[in-house]
């Protein structure tokens, strides 16, 4: 539905080229809620600008449903307003002199499909309804709350039935239990309208939780992609494991390999790890998230992935307690049921589960 292939584009900034795209390909199926996840700067909301037709690439191809939008090579440009997409900023950008009926009704007003008032009206209260937001058609918009506004602007998106949506960090200026509500508010109206939705995000967190598909993007460039289970269990840098959730990131050097049954033994500062291939060559880094250590009873410290460890301090969370130790001269992050938690100053025996264990390459 949405196709962009080796998008670049660079911005002019003080007599300069800033390239803030560099080769994008992507590909979103139709009715997918596909994420552009990645730190500031990354090339996200210039992506998406370029699928709206806010911004001109320097080269590439992007097609929206059938229709090319965007060829370098073919020379085709078509005009934002004959995209059929719909857009919602982070800045919710609803007109403060308007009503909720009139900021609904603007984009159908100015469509050059001429739309006749009685139709107008119907396919405004549709849109309100489908944010819950028909009690309050006559409200001046600037009357609404933060949360409110913000369906306000998604209703404007929709009204005009587009192919395609596009969400530029929608939630980030909602309050945190506002927030959480309207992240499942909107993957499950996009999910029921069956639109195709390019949403943009840096919180890994809305990331995982609405989307079929994220992206992860480092300097102007997707590094992986998959779903939010391969992405979050199957990273394939050090960079993507430690920006999806968190992990410990262990520099060590490969000492054997049995890369056909995908194990291989890790060299670190603290002993041997027998660790999951992850693809890396002869340094890696060992990537262990947080909640994947467990405290032991049994076994020899040295052996199977067991070692002796000193507690540093224990951090309370109410549904977790966080364990900072330390193995040898290295520092790890643990995540443990408060009644599991040790104390700050106890010696205790960490297992580090080889299928959870990632060896990644070191350069990534
Ligand atoms: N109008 C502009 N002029 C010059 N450089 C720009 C302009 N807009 C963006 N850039 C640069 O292009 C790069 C990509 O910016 P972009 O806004 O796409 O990143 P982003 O991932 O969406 O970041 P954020 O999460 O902070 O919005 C950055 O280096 C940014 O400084």
């Amino acid at each position: 539905m949405i196709r962009i292939q080796n998008l670049r584009m660079s911005y002019r900034s003080g007599g300069e080229s800033v390239p803030a795209i560099q080769d994008v390909s992507l590909d979103i199926e139709p009715g997918q809620f596909y994420t552009l996840l990645g730190p500031s700067g990354c090339g996200k909301t210039t992506t998406l600008r370029c699928v709206a037709g806010l911004e001109e690439p320097d080269t590439g191809e992007i097609a929206v449903g059938d229709k090319v939008v965007y060829s370098s090579t073919q020379g085709t440009w078509v005009p934002p307003y004959r995209r059929n997409i719909g857009m919602v900023f982070q800045s919710y950008a609803i007109w403060p002199h308007m009503s909720v009926f009139e900021n609904v009704a603007f984009p159908l007003k100015n469509d050059r499909s001429r739309i006749s008032p009685d139709q107008v009206r119907k396919r405004v209260l549709d849109a309100l309804a489908l944010v819950k937001l028909d009690a309050y058609v006559d409200r001046p918009a600037p009357h609404l709350s933060g949360g409110q506004q913000q369906r306000l602007a998604l209703a404007r998106a929709l009204v005009g039935e587009p192919r395609v949506l596009l969400l530029d960090e929608p939630l980030s200026n909602l309050d945190a239990k506002l927030r959480e509500e309207m992240r499942v508010e909107l993957r499950e109206l996009a999910k029921r309208l069956n639109v195709t939705t390019l949403f943009v995000t840096h919180e890994q967190l809305e990331a995982l939780t609405m989307s079929d598909v994220v992206a992860v993007m480092k300097d102007g460039k997707i590094i992986q992609s998959g779903t939010p289970a391969e992405i979050y269990s199957q990273p394939r840098s050090a960079f993507v494991a430690k920006f999806i959730g968190r992990s410990n990131i262990i520099p060590g050097r490969v000492m054997e390999s049995s890369r056909s049954a995908g194990e291989v033994l890790v060299h670190t500062d603290f002993g041997r790890v027998r660790c999951r291939d992850g693809g890396g060559g002869d340094a890696v880094v060992l990537a262990v998230r947080p909640e994947d250590v467990e405290i032991v009873h049994t076994g020899e410290p040295g052996a199977d992935n067991i070692f002796e460890a000193r507690v540093e301090r224990s951090l309370f969370f109410g549904e977790c307690v966080e364990s900072f130790v330390r193995v040898g001269d290295v520092s790890l992050q643990l995540r443990l049921h408060p009644e599991e938690a040790p104390n700050g100053g106890d010696v205790i025996r960490i297992h580090l589960p080889q299928k959870r264990c990632l060896a990644l390459s070191a350069d990534s």
